[in-house]
C-alpha cells in the first residue's frame, strides 16, 4: 500500500477510545477467507467469501457458548501461525484508524492461538518427544512478538496508539499463572492489563467458585504486581459475579456487566468504587445477554449507566463475529437516544480508565480535548493582562454531563 494512500489515515483526527476488543475476535473477514483457502482449510456453504461471513452471524442469540462457536470455524487458520498474527494485529489498527480511534486496548489469550493447545493427545505426545514435523514448535512468546509487532507497525503507519490485555480463560487455570508472567515481561512492550475471558464461572455458587480459586490468586498477584485488572462479569452471569469480580478479584473495570442492575446493592458499591464498564451494545445482543429489542418493557442497561452516570465506554468486542464497525455501535446508541454529548463522555471516561501511566493518559486526554474541540490556546498577547503569561494555556471546561431521561426502547421504535 502507497505512502500517500495511507497518510490521510495516519493524520485523521482521532476521537473515539476502544477498551474492550478481542484481536482474535477483529479479524477481516477476507483475510480469514484468503488464508483458509490458501490453506485448504474446509470453508463454509460453497467456500465463497460471503458464505464464510453468513455462517460467522449469530442467527439466532442464545447464549454466549453459541455466540463463541463461530470461533472455532476460522481459529484453525490463525494458531500457529505467526505471520498471520501479525497482519491481523497491523490491519486491526488500519480499520481502528478508519474509526477515528485515537486509543485502543486490545485483548487476546495468547495460548488460545498456540498449536498445542489445538493438537490431539497423539499429536501432544509427539511434541512432548520434539517436534512436529521436524518445525520447531511455537511458544507464547513467538505469539506475543508476533502481535506486538504488527501493533507497532500499525501504529506507526496509522496513527491510532494500541496496548494490549492478555487473556486468562474460564477453564484453562493452568495458563493463568503464566498469563500473569506474560503481563509483567512485556509491560515495557506495551502489555498494560489482564482479564479473564470464555464463558464465566463467577456468578455461580460453591463449586464454580472453587474452580475459580487460581484465577483469584492469580488477579491479587497482578494487583500486588502494579498490573491492571479487567474481567468479563455479569455479561450473562449474575450480578454476585461483578461483585465477585470487584471485591475478590480487584477488578478495576468489568467487561460487559449488564446484569449488575439486577441487584441495586452490587451496582451501588459499583457506583462507590468507580467502577467503568466496558459496553459492548451489538454484541450484547447476540451473546443472548440482553434480551432483544422487541421487548418493550426492557431497556438497555447502558441507557440506565448513562442516566446515572456511571463510567462507561462504548466499544465492538468481536467485530468478526459482530459484524459491526466502532461507528455501528454509535449509531446504535443514538437511536435509543443517547446524544452527542453521551458519547462525547464515554470517550473521555475511556481515557481516563484506560490503563495507560498517567503521563500517557493526560496526553491521550489532551489529544481527545483537541479532536472535539476543547482547544489548550493561547491568548493573543494584547488580552493578557502583566500576570499572565503570553504563552499561558488556558483549557476549557471538561465535557458536559448529560442530564437526559430516556423511555423504553418502544417508546423509540
Ligand atoms: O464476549 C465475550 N465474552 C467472553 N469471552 C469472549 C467474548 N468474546 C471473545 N471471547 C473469548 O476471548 C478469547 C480471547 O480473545 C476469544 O478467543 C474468545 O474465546
Amino acid at each position: 500500500m502507497s505512502l500517500i494512500f495511507n497518510e490521510p489515515l495516519k493524520h485523521r483526527p482521532k476521537s473515539r477510545v476502544e477498551l474492550h476488543v478481542h484481536l482474535d475476535g477483529a479479524i477481516r473477514h477476507e483475510t480469514l477467507w484468503e488464508v483458509m483457502r490458501q490453506k485448504g482449510l474446509s470453508l463454509p456453504g460453497n467456500g465463497s467469501l460471503s458464505d464464510l461471513k453468513e455462517a460467522l452471524k449469530v442467527q439466532e442469540p442464545r447464549d454466549l457458548a453459541h455466540f463463541l462457536q463461530a470461533f472455532a470455524i476460522f481459529l484453525p487458520a490463525v494458531v500457529g501461525d505467526a505471520a498471520l498474527m501479525e497482519r491481523m494485529a497491523y490491519e486491526f489498527l488500519e480499520d481502528q484508524a478508519r474509526e477515528c480511534v485515537a486509543y485502543c486496548e486490545v485483548r487476546f489469550c495468547p495460548h488460545l492461538l498456540l498449536p498445542s493447545h489445538n493438537l490431539t493427545p497423539s499429536e501432544q505426545e509427539t511434541q512432548l518427544n520434539g517436534s512436529v514435523n521436524g518445525a520447531k514448535e511455537m511458544v507464547v512468546e513467538d505469539v506475543m512478538d508476533a502481535v506486538l509487532k504488527g501493533l507497532a507497525r500499525g501504529e506507526q503507519q496509522f496513527g491510532t496508539k494500541a496496548r494490549v490485555i492478555l487473556c486468562c480463560f474460564w477453564g484453562q487455570s493452568e495458563w493463568s499463572w503464566d498469563i500473569l508472567r506474560l503481563c509483567e515481561e512485556y509491560k515495557e512492550r506495551g502489555v498494560v492489563g489482564i482479564d479473564l475471558a470464555g464463558v464465566e464461572g463467577l456468578g455461580s455458587e460453591s463449586e464454580s467458585f472453587t474452580k475459580s480459586a487460581v484465577e483469584c490468586a492469580v488477579f491479587e498477584a497482578a494487583k500486588e504486581k502494579g498490573i491492571h485488572r479487567t474481567i468479563h462479569a455479569g455479561e450473562e452471569g449474575p450480578a454476585s459475579g461483578v461483585q465477585k469480580a470487584v471485591e475478590m478479584f480487584g477488578a478495576e473495570r468489568i467487561g460487559h456487566g449488564y446484569h449488575v442492575l439486577e441487584d441495586e446493592e452490587v451496582y451501588k458499591m459499583c457506583q462507590q468504587e468507580n467502577i467503568h464498564f466496558e459496553m459492548c451494545p451489538h454484541s450484547s445482543f447476540l451473546t443472548g445477554s440482553v434480551k432483544s429489542l422487541t421487548t418493550p418493557s426492557k431497556r438497555h442497561p447502558i441507557l440506565r449507566f448513562a442516566e446515572d452516570e456511571v463510567s462507561f465506554s462504548i466499544n465492538t468486542d468481536d467485530p468478526t463475529l459482530t459484524h459491526t464497525r466502532l461507528s455501528d455501535e454509535y449509531k446504535l446508541l443514538i437511536s435509543w437516544g443517547l446524544t452527542e454529548a453521551h458519547l462525547t463522555r464515554a470517550n473521555f471516561q475511556a481515557a481516563l480508565h484506560s490503563f495507560l501511566p498517567p503521563k500517557e493518559k493526560k496526553q491521550l486526554i489532551d489529544q481527545l480535548k483537541e479532536a472535539y474541540g476543547f482547544i489548550h490556546y493561547s491568548l493573543p498577547p494584547i488580552l493578557c493582562s502583566t500576570s499572565t503569561s503570553p504563552s499561558e494555556t488556558r483549557t476549557s471546561t471538561p465535557p458536559p454531563k448529560p442530564s437526559v431521561t430516556f423511555g423504553t426502547w418502544a417508546d423509540r421504535s
